[in-house]
């Protein structure tokens, strides 16, 4: 195997009773690679990534950490990899040092290297001044940057974070990203999973859509933003919008969309409404899309739904 394939998963199936879940993911994250891994909910995410950490059992395919066959030889590859699920998995009444401590333990490191790297991660995560507090009265955003630094410590050729910083305020959350970009900078591979692409955008990270169970599409943020976004300002109106919309506009239920408007909002939304005349006078909104990952990313899985909504603006 190529060994700057750090994580290569090949054709790999899992279903629970009658509902296929991954039918056929083949995907491989290299050295110094963020590989940002999104999908719906319930799309598998957490079933992909936990058949990679050996912590489910799959019913085809194969997924190999370091060259090694997770299935066959779970330990070892588990000894090469770092894994935050998104159950906390921070146990209360230790302490944040003892947390770090029994994670490089339990990675085979010796006395000297835990105590060297328990200050060393709790430094990185911004946790320096709280290693003697229990976990459990630690916030929220101090746990989930703890969490992330148990899966970090032994310094994992492969880490999986899922969707680490659900919860975290804006610093614990910038914290938790300098500390992935560091690691990969050092050779790791990184799975990560998030719903907040402007993250991944952050992170500079590749992508992955994982879709009615398999990887529909892969590559650079740029990449799938050129293949797949398109900008658009769509214009909201009370009851439908006008059946016979002026040229360069289309009707969609409520909505009238544009996407020529897009390259010159305020003069095409001036011209528009003067066109609609009364029609204009039922107006509720005006949504600006960019193009940007998160229009890729719906255009890909087929999602119509728009998260993002400014509200009327004068044009
Ligand atoms: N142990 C299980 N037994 C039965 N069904 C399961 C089990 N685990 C997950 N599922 C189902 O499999 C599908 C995929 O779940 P999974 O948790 O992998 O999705 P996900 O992409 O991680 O979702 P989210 O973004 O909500 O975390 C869901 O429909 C879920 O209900």
């Amino acid at each position: 195997m190529e060994v700057n394939e750090l994580l290569e998963i090949a054709g790999l199936a899992k279903r629970y009773g009658d509902r296929e879940v991954l039918r056929g993911v083949d995907l491989t994250v290299r050295a110094g690679q963020v590989l940002g891994l999104l999908g719906a909910n319930g799309a598998g995410k957490t079933t992909m990534v936990s058949i990679c950490a050996g912590l489910r059992s799959a019913d085809g395919g194969s997924v190999h950490v370091a060259g090694i066959d997770v299935a066959r030889h779970t330990g070892r590859a588990q000894a090469r990899m770092g894994i935050a699920p998104q159950a906390l998995g921070v146990y209360p009444t230790l302490s944040v040092a003892e947390n770090i401590a029994l994670f490089a333990r339990l990675a085979g490191m010796k006395p000297a290297e835990v105590r060297a790297r328990v200050t060393e991660v709790a430094r990185l995560m911004g946790l320096d001044d709280r290693l003697g507090v229990k976990a459990e009265v630690l916030s929220g955003g101090q746990k989930r940057r703890l969490h992330t630094g148990m899966a970090i410590v032994h310094r994992p050729d492969v880490l999986f974070l899922d969707e680490p910083t659900v919860g975290a305020d804006v610093q614990s959350r910038s914290g938790i990203l300098d500390v992935v970009r560091d690691l990969a900078a050092s050779g790791s591979a990184i799975v990560y999973t998030t719903h907040y692409m402007t993250e991944l955008e952050q992170l500079d990270a590749d992508i992955a859509v994982l879709h009615d169970g398999r990887i529909v599409e892969s590559g650079s943020i740029d990449e799938l933003v050129q293949r797949h976004a398109t900008a658009s300002v769509r214009l909201r109106f009370e009851g439908d919008a006008p059946a016979e919309p002026p040229s360069g506009w289309e009707a969609e239920g409520e909505l009238l969309v544009s996407t020529l408007a897009a390259a010159n909002p305020g003069p095409a939304i001036a011209q528009v409404l003067a066109e609609l005349g009364e029609d204009a006078n039922r107006l509720k909104g005006i949504d600006l899309e960019r193009a940007s990952l998160e229009s890729a990313y719906r255009a890909i899985t087929g999602d119509t739904s728009r998260k993002e909504e400014l509200d009327v603006v004068a044009a």
